[in-house]
């Protein structure tokens, strides 16, 4: 799903990028090691009282690792499925210079029993993520915003709640077009597009964000600290597997990163049959996942090109 269809060929969305089972461990994770309010100054309701938000960050992952909560391998999924993110963000937009991660935060927004009556808040107001929304629609692109961002995605981790849609909106706020979040979806833009979410009204929604930036200055350190880490520590330190069958089940999540990577071109290549996917009044049409599909296929080379860590 494209230009025609999201209004701008700064924006796109695809589906399939990770598997149920991937989308659970990353759940999971959060509610192991997420910190209430994490990057919004541990306020837990940042954007409304109706909502918690909890969120996780590489570097908490890491320290997670070594004092044995979080596996190996659930950090390094967290790793890898960023980068799917990354890759098809570049593939879309046919960068021709890298992006580096700037931040990635595993979050769940979690609406709170009993004060959903009549709620007309969002979960997340309108804003560009590089840029100050002005009074007359216009978005400037200065400090304190985070003007090193250049693009963004949002990798969905589920779909079983209420309300919690993505939309692109207008200068005066207004809604454009809604995408509504399932495990393996991801809505990419170019930072500067105005965007909010709607009021999370039951339930938990997460979803993995990443922001980008072509900036080195910039680039997110803790990911090259998480890499050196999983490659040093022994996988016997997660001592948080309660039962040997949760350890199994555990073990079947992502077998290797050889595996998951397949799992990915494979799902993408799902995501081609499974025609007519229901984003609120919009199908990613065939055809346009079908653009992203191939221009994710050289992925994995891409990777080799310029490896992010
Ligand atoms: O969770 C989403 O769908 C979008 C969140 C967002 O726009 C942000 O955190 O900047
Ligand atoms: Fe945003």
């Amino acid at each position: 799903m494209g230009e025609k269809e999201l209004g701008s060929n700064q924006r796109f969305a695809a589906d399939g990028l990770i598997t149920e089972e991937q989308c659970q461990a990353l759940i999971n994770m959060n509610q192991e090691g997420a910190i209430g309010g994490d990057g919004y100054d541990r306020r837990r309701s940042p954007h409304t009282k109706s909502e918690t938000f909890d969120g996780l960050t590489i570097s908490r992952a890491t320290e997670l690792v070594h004092v044995g909560v979080i596996s190996k391998k659930d950090a390094q999924l967290f790793l890898d499925a960023s980068d799917y993110g990354r890759l098809l963000v570049e593939k879309y937009f046919n960068l021709t210079q890298p992006l580096h991660f700037d931040y990635t935060h595993l979050v769940c927004r979690t609406a709170v029993e009993g004060s959903q009556e009549d709620r007309q808040d969002l979960s997340h107001p309108v804003h560009g993520d590089n840029c100050e929304l002005q009074a007359d629609g216009s978005c400037i692109r200065r400090f304190p915003s985070y003007v090193q961002r250049e693009y963004s995605s949002i990798m969905y981790l589920n779909g079983d709640f209420e309300g919690g849609e993505f939309f692109f909106a207008h200068g005066n706020k207004s809604a454009q077009m809604y995408i509504k979040p399932k495990c393996g979806r991801i809505v990419g833009f170019n930072s500067a597009e105005l965007h909010g979410v709607k009021a999370v009204k039951k339930g938990k929604r997460c979803a993995l964000a990443m922001w980008y930036t072509m900036d080195l200055n910039f680039k997110e350190l803790a990911r090259i600290e998480a890499k050196k880490m999983i490659d040093k520590v022994p996988e016997d330190v997660h001592r948080n597997l309660k039962t040997k069958s949760e350890e199994s089940t555990k073990e079947t999540k992502i077998q290797s990163k050889e595996k998951s990577d397949n799992e990915v071109n494979q799902k993408e290549g799902e995501a081609l049959t499974e025609k007519g996917q229901n984003l609120t009044e919009d199908n990613i049409s065939p055809k346009e996942v079908t653009a992203i599909h191939e221009k994710g296929q050289n992925i994995n080379e891409e990777q080799k090109l310029h490896e992010e860590l």
